[in-house]
């Protein structure tokens, strides 16, 4: 088998994902399909919890942002759901050209133009979280590294019985960060917080974008940056959109867990050097038991 060299080629390898999603015509359906029921979604011991947590806003001009970014302790991060994705790596352009023949530009400028502006708020966000995790290093060759990104539509549509579906099963993002934008005013978002509760996450404001660290992230961090299992509910009456940029490393890179800051000594790595394609290829067969297998 030929191995990917590229974040593209590596989810084309690993379709996994996407295998157990059954498609629905959402117009035509009055009640949730048994393939789609989730017959726990609001049990006792995963409750509903409406108060807004306690996550952090942080805005990123403050003089203070590295400190910040630090107490970041609370980030975004199967699925048989009632959700429809569409991910765009680098240009959109053909699968737009099929969607809209003689109208597919506006939305390339646009979808162009997000992931750019995307990239850059992430490489901004990245340098924070390294300078917060190796203040006194000289070590550049993190920091300047190879990124990769790839830009993901979730739409949400309404749900007859929204508390037997979901639109996106519970899950960790794999990646470094993601960046969420959740349009319409509308919550559907939830993390499950260490008292296993399951917490909303309204929008905050059109301007405020939710940030979630993704697996790699809590690897190379030692664990100090933890990514946050999520998931997202549907709603009866109103649809929801979301726009997902995901950031990382190129898939030939290795992640080492960064032990040498200065509060970090004599700290020993919770995991083990994996590559990232490695790592992919292992969530991709294992979904979120990956985490066991490179832990020591
Ligand atoms: O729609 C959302 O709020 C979350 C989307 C998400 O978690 C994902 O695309 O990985
Ligand atoms: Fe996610």
């Amino acid at each position: 088998m030929a191995t990917a060299s590229t974040l593209e080629e590596s989810f084309k390898e690993n379709p996994q994902s996407l295998q157990h999603i059954l498609p629905i015509d959402f117009h035509s359906i009055q009640e949730v399909p048994n393939s789609h029921l989730w017959p726990d979604i609001n049990n006792s011991s995963i409750s509903h919890d409406e108060k807004n947590p306690n996550v952090p806003i942080i805005d990123l001009l403050a003089p203070n942002v590295v400190e910040l970014i630090g107490k970041m302790t609370f980030c975004l991060a199967s699925r048989t759901e009632g959700e429809s994705r569409f991910t765009i790596m680098d240009s959109p352009l053909d699968h737009a050209k099929e969607l809209w023949p003689h109208d597919y530009q506006i939305f390339c400028d646009v979808m162009e133009n997000y992931q750019k502006k995307m990239k850059a708020l992430s490489f901004q966000l990245w340098l924070l979280i390294l300078n917060y995790l190796q203040p006194y290093s000289q070590e550049h060759s993190i920091k300047s590294f190879e990124s990769t990104g790839a830009l993901q539509l979730n739409s949400y549509p309404c749900c007859p019985n929204p508390n037997h579906a979901l639109g996106l099963a519970p899950h960790t993002d794999s990646l470094f960060l993601t960046i969420l934008h959740q349009t319409n005013n509308t919550k559907g978002l939830q993390i499950l917080k260490k008292d296993q509760v399951w917490t909303s996450i309204a929008p905050v404001s059109n301007d405020a974008l939710i940030v979630n660290v993704g697996h790699l992230l809590h690897i190379l961090s030692n664990g100090e940056f933890p990514s946050v299992y999520h998931r997202v509910l549907v709603d009866q009456t109103k649809h929801r959109v979301s726009l997902a940029y995901f950031f990382g490393p190129q898939v030939d890179s290795m992640i080492v867990p960064l032990v040498s800051s200065k509060d970090n000594v004599g700290v020993e790595p919770k995991y083990r050097n994996v590559k990232v394609k490695e790592y992919l290829d292992l969530k991709a067969k294992h979904l979120e038991k990956v985490f066991s297998m490179i832990r020591f």
